[in-house]
């Protein structure tokens, strides 16, 4: 993700790329960006200092990795950066902490950047609300063989989405991982599945299944570029707004 940004930010009229981050120790680490990426020299050298990168931004994008995000959050909240978090697989505690965060900037956060995932969510929240428990709600994901987290951070906004819509606490109703003899399906639970191979974008199937029917809401993305573009109209959207912590609805105007 953090290449296809780059090339996402060079190409817009609207954007400069201003900082580009690696761990410390990484080999691209002071190297030119354009070049470490094997294309033109961009005159930009990859840092592995995030608070002096981010005091120079209005925005930092960040697709990584909970430990890292959490840390920015702090670093980008004292730069009083806009922080955009794609990253997925944040614990309760990650988000309290990336909430302290928000209390002094703003904070975009959300699992998937794409319009269509976004509209689908409150799809979703409306078929729950209008279908009772009698509808087993099952919802099924399936990613590229790299990814590291399960159940995806979409899969969990659409059962959150379903479970808002039933009225219920998904945690209270969440089953994961179904392997052995795990008994019969709990009325009322929402069920997840984790598809993981190959070079799937990313796929997602919200099914309601009753005895004699079945409903199934899906997205699919065929091109990663749609959560960068997402990541950097989040980036613009958070320049005029208060400190707090949103989400792609309230960039997309679907909240
Ligand atoms: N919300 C959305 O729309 C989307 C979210 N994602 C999420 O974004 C995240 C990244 O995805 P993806 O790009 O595929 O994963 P990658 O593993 O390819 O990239 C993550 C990058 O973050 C770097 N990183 C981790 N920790 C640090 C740190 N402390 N300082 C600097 N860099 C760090 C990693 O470096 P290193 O290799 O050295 O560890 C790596 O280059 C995942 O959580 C994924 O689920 C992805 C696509 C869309
Ligand atoms: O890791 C990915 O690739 C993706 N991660 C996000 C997720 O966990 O839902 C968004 C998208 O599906 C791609």
């Amino acid at each position: 993700m953090g290449q296809m940004l780059v090339k996402e930010v060079m190409a817009s009229d609207r954007l400069k790329l201003v900082g580009a981050l690696e761990r410390e120790g990484h080999d691209w680490v002071g190297r030119d960006l354009g070049l470490a990426m094997g294309g033109a020299e961009m005159g930009l050298k990859v840092s592995d200092d995030a608070l002096e990168a981010f005091s120079r931004a209005q925005a930092v994008i960040d697709f990584t990795a909970p430990a890292a995000t959490v840390a920015f959050s702090e670093l980008a909240a004292q730069a009083r950066a806009v922080h955009v978090i794609g990253t997925t697989g944040l614990s309760e505690d990650d988000i309290s902490a990336i909430d302290r965060a928000a209390r002094h900037a703003v904070v975009v956060r959300a699992g998937n950047m794409s319009l269509g995932v976004n509209l689908l969510t409150r799809m979703v929240k409306q078929v729950a609300a209008a279908l009772d428990a009698d509808w087993d709600i099952e919802v099924i994901e399936a990613h590229h063989h790299h990814k590291v987290d399960a159940p995806s951070g979409t899969a969990l906004m659409l059962g959150e989405a379903a479970a808002e819509g039933r009225g219920v606490a998904l945690a209270d109703v969440s089953d994961r991982g179904r392997d052995g003899i795990t008994g019969a399906r709990k009325r009322g639970d929402i069920g997840f599945h984790a598809i993981r191979g190959g070079d799937i974008v990313g796929e997602h199937e919200v099914l309601f299944a009753t005895p004699g029917e079945r409903i199934v809401l899906k997205h699919v993305a065929s091109d990663r570029t749609l959560f960068a573009r997402g990541a950097l109209k989040a980036a613009l959207w958070g320049q005029d707004k208060g400190p707090g912590h949103y989400d792609m609805l309230d960039v997309l105007g679907l909240g």
